[in-house]
């Protein structure tokens, strides 16, 4: 295991050169003739997770590679600086001492891949995490909605940016993509990168607020032209959020756009992932169709509350034998 975590290491080096996703000069060209067929989507991702699996050891190692690929994430109404500081230790100190002993992974510095918050928390994470390498994310651009108005959207990124976020998640403008109205989409997503300055934007495309894959694969085209470091499924507040199929459409756009301008775009699945399960489900699912180098922090994270608690759940099954309760593994 020691060895599978070297190796994930030396991967993450290799990818933190990467060079950022400048886009395109908008053009529908790239994506007018896209027609998904849902069956054979949902056929493919259903086929996917009966063949594959990952066991034993493996799952271990999978796991705690997950790990390092969650965005610890914390949106509700009633967050107060106090759940955000525990919220930033678990972020450090993601699996207990004695479980990461067990598993001889008790000097690997294992953290998650970031700390996800409201813009008005950003202090406290960054109290909490003073002196780590673990960047803060906050959600910009009036979410969940997306409801103001665009120059609102960029002063509230520089506001974000300026507090110390380093990388920020926008939410895009859900009736532009209704509409069709592809250009006006673009020169949102533009703006708002351009906002970002140096923090890396992810881009939230609401998907479950998209009624067609055609629409999800087009809306993606367009977010990576506008320049996103990485597309993102959801917000985690609509009512269908992440799911395998969607994934495969967007991450198809990934690999589309990476065969076309030899740029390398993240994708970031977000909602509802709640389980250890689900997520080597994804992590199976994105290296069948984008390969190794997408597994590694700079091109994947989970956006996700309280899946840890169940990673670090099975992670003490597999030391111990035995199931512990959930609330032995809170999150903040
Ligand atoms: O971006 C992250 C999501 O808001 C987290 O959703 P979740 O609470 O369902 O894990």
């Amino acid at each position: 295991m020691q060895k599978t975590l070297e190796k994930n290491a030396a991967q993450t080096t290799e990818n933190s050169t990467l060079a950022r996703n400048e886009g395109l000069p908008f053009n529908t060209k790239y994506f007018d003739f896209i027609n998904i067929n849902r069956s054979a989507i949902e056929r493919r991702v259903s086929t996917l997770t009966g063949r594959r699996s990952v066991k034993k050891e493996f799952q271990a190692a999978w796991l705690l590679k997950a790990i390092s690929m969650i965005d610890l994430t914390t949106l509700a109404g009633d967050d107060t600086r106090g759940n955000v500081l525990r919220l930033c230790e678990k972020a450090k100190n993601p699996v207990r001492k004695d479980i990461l002993k067990s598993l001889n992974m008790q000097d690997a510095n294992l953290t998650t891949g970031a700390v996800c918050v409201y813009h008005t928390l950003i202090p406290f994470a960054k109290e909490a995490l003073k002196g780590t390498s673990i960047p803060i994310a906050a959600v910009s651009t009036g979410f969940p909605a997306g409801k103001i108005s665009l120059e609102e959207k960029l002063t509230e990124i520089k506001k974000s940016v300026a507090a110390g976020a380093k990388e920020i998640d926008i939410v895009i403008s859900r009736d532009l993509v209704l509409e069709s109205k592809w250009q006006e989409l673009y020169n949102e997503i533009r703006l708002c990168r351009e906002a970002c300055g140096e923090a890396h934007m992810k881009t939230i495309l609401a998907t479950g607020e998209i009624p067609t894959y055609t629409k999800v694969a087009k809306a993606s085209w367009v977010a990576m032209m506008a320049g996103s470091d990485f597309i993102k499924t959801s917000t985690g507040k609509e009512s269908v959020n992440a799911t395998l199929a969607v994934s495969l459409v967007m991450i198809r756009c990934i690999r589309d756009y990476y065969e076309l301008t030899g740029c390398k775009i993240g994708y970031k699945p977000a909602g509802g992932i709640q389980k250890a399960k689900q997520a080597l489900d994804y992590l199976i699912l994105i290296k069948e169709e984008l390969g190794n180098d997408w597994l590694t922090p700079e091109l994947f994270r989970f956006g996700a509350s309280s899946l840890l608690g169940d990673i670090e759940r099975q992670l003490e099954h597999y030391v111990t034998g035995r199931y512990s309760a959930s609330f032995r593994h809170p999150m903040a």
